[in-house]
């Protein structure tokens, strides 16, 4: 058994107007990875591809041990997979397709689970799936999903378009399984608030390349946002460290990676006074990152 749930090794696909590419990425088991891009990042493809749905042109992709696509079949058995364009029979109701799943997985379905899943969602089993809402749509793939206790849950974009009540509910959820630390989980979201409350690794990507991989806190600590006040102009520029500087008058906010105190004084130094030392939210801080990379100032 590998220590990891998935291991992606310089991999790379070409669209003709697209390229993911020097992907490498790696989940350990009982890891929880945000992967978060803007739109048309690359997001979808890179899951795509750890489904075994795609193939990729170059590289290595490992998924709970088995090289992917082509033991895919041995791999899917301990994935769970829920997308936003993910097939329901709509003609058919939700206990169909609990029935369904469970003859498919007789050994890992847990009927109690499914039960209990059912009330926490607010769904009905006997409703079809044509009549039922976005969310509960959603609601009702990822019961199916979880129910049957994968090893491996991927979830591509599971809040999009929910409600917040919906949203809670299902985010409750995932930190329920989430404290099963037996079970990995990647999740891409555009909701960096999302991804903050539920990721202990976060991935950022842009234009087809990963931007940046570390741990939560990591990304947190490494960032702030300084406010200074000066009563004469401030010579400072763009470095390895000052990613930004904004200029208002007589304030200054600057963007910095890596900061520490002693990088103060150059700035005290020039008669400013420190108005403040802030951490960045995690949306502040994927901007920073893939504004730094697109300049080719690495952060
Ligand atoms: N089958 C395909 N043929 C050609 N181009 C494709 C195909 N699938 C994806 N692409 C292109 O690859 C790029 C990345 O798409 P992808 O769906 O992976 O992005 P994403 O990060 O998931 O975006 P979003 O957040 O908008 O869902 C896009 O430019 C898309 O047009």
């Amino acid at each position: 058994m590998s220590d990891f749930a998935f291991q992606m090794h310089q991999v790379a696909k070409q669209y003709p107007h697209f390229q993911l590419q020097n992907i490498d990425l790696q989940l350990p088991n009982g890891g929880i990875m945000g992967l978060i891009g803007p739109n048309g990042a690359g997001k979808s493809t890179l899951i795509r591809i750890l489904m075994g749905l795609i193939a990729a042109d170059k590289g290595t992709t490992e998924v709970l041990g088995h090289n992917m696509p082509n033991h895919q079949a041995l791999a899917k058995v301990n994935i769970g997979f829920v997308s936003e364009d993910m097939r329901l029979y709509k003609n058919a109701t939700l206990q169909w397709h609990m029935d369904f799943i469970q003859r498919i997985y007789p050994e890992q379905w847990n009927q109690k689970y499914a039960v209990s899943l059912l009330s926490k969602f607010d769904l009905i089993s006997e409703q079809k799936i044509k009549g039922m809402s976005h969310g509960q749509r959603v609601k009702s793939s990822i019961l199916l999903m979880l129910a049957r206790q994968p090893k491996l849950l991927i979830f591509d974009e599971p809040t999009t378009g929910l409600d917040p009540v919906a949203r809670k509910e299902v985010l409750n959820e995932m930190m329920v399984v989430l404290n099963d630390e037996d079970r990995s989980i990647l999740f891409s979201s555009h909701n960096t608030q999302d991804v903050e409350q539920l990721s202990d690794q976060i991935t950022f990507i842009d234009r087809g390349e990963i931007v940046s991989s570390d741990d939560k806190e990591s990304f947190i600590e490494n960032w702030r946002r300084i406010r200074l006040h000066a009563d004469s102009p401030l010579t400072i520029s763009v470095d390895q460290h000052v990613k930004e500087v904004i200029n208002q008058g007589r304030n200054t906010t600057l963007i910095m990676h890596q900061f520490n105190e002693s990088m103060l004084r150059q700035w005290t130094q020039q008669g400013a006074v420190v108005k403040g030392v802030e951490y960045m939210s995690l949306e502040e801080i994927f901007v920073a990152e893939v504004e730094a990379k697109r300049s080719g100032v690495a952060a």
